[in-house]
């Protein structure tokens, strides 16, 4: 049995800025997607069988061709990209093959530095029977809940939050149910499991992880590859 991993790598980017797709921003000299794709391919454990990245409608061809010498002898399908978050990961979804693969990875090109480790902690989660596996780190923020008029309405907690990252793994048909539901509101794929009543599991989460969001990021970015080469 092996892993089929979705990327959705369709965003603009907005709150990066920029002309460029966040996807096909450049750090070390190539695009997030790359990283992400060879962030992927490192976790060998996972037994990677294909790859389904969804990308900006029109880029399809040249991501293709960008791809291929990193996808290894992993099967490479590149398709167009929704709206929103969910829309991407569902047109994904549907050509994930159904025969032979026993775990569904969802990365977002824009975390594309998570380390190896952390792919087959899920990876290893799911085949180990959970339905539904997300990365966790701690939060490190006291976090408030504020009303329409900015004024706080209470802080929950901080040792029962955590903050979740990709890859969320999945079993196929849990994550196939959840998508039939439409994934409207939903940002990550755990959420549209949990309105199912499926049980979402955690598993020990990386820094390294963090999503390149604002322009801040790209600079993070730059710095911890630049660690990486040197060490
Ligand atoms: N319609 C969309 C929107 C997002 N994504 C992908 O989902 C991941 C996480 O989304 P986010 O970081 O929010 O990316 P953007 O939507 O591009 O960012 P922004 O909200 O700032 O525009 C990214 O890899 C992004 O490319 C996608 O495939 N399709
Ligand atoms: C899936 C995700 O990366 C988990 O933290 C996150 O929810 C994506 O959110 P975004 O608003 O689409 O960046």
């Amino acid at each position: 049995m092996s892993t089929a991993a979705i990327i959705p790598a369709a965003g603009l980017g907005l709150r990066l800025g920029g002309e460029t797709p966040k996807a096909f921003r450049e750090v070390g000299g190539e695009s997030l997607l790359v990283h992400a794709v060879r962030g992927l391919q490192a976790a060998t454990a996972a037994d990677l069988a294909c790859f389904v990245v969804a990308v900006p409608a029109g880029t399809e061809d040249a991501v293709r061709k960008e791809l291929e010498p990193y996808a290894g002898d992993a099967r490479l399908l590149v398709v167009a990209g929704g709206a929103e978050r969910a829309d991407s990961v569902r047109v994904a979804l549907e050509l994930v093959p159904v025969d032979g693969i026993d775990c569904i990875l969802v990365h977002d090109a824009a975390r594309a530095f998570v380390p190896a480790a952390v792919v087959e902690r899920v990876v290893a989660a799911v085949r180990g029977g959970a339905s539904a596996v997300v990365p966790a780190v701690p939060v490190t923020d006291t976090i408030k809940r504020v009303s329409t008029a900015g004024e706080v309405v209470d802080t929950p907690d901080r040792s029962t939050l955590v903050a979740v990252q990709t890859p969320q793994g999945f079993d196929p048909a849990v994550l196939r149910r959840a998508h039939a539901t439409g994934g409207a509101g939903a940002t990550d794929d755990a959420m549209l499991c949990e309105r199912l009543g499926v049980t979402v599991l955690t598993v020990e989460g990386s820094e390294d992880a963090f999503k390149v969001t604002r322009p801040r990021d790209l600079l993070l970015a730059e710095a911890l590859l630049a660690d990486r080469r040197l060490t």
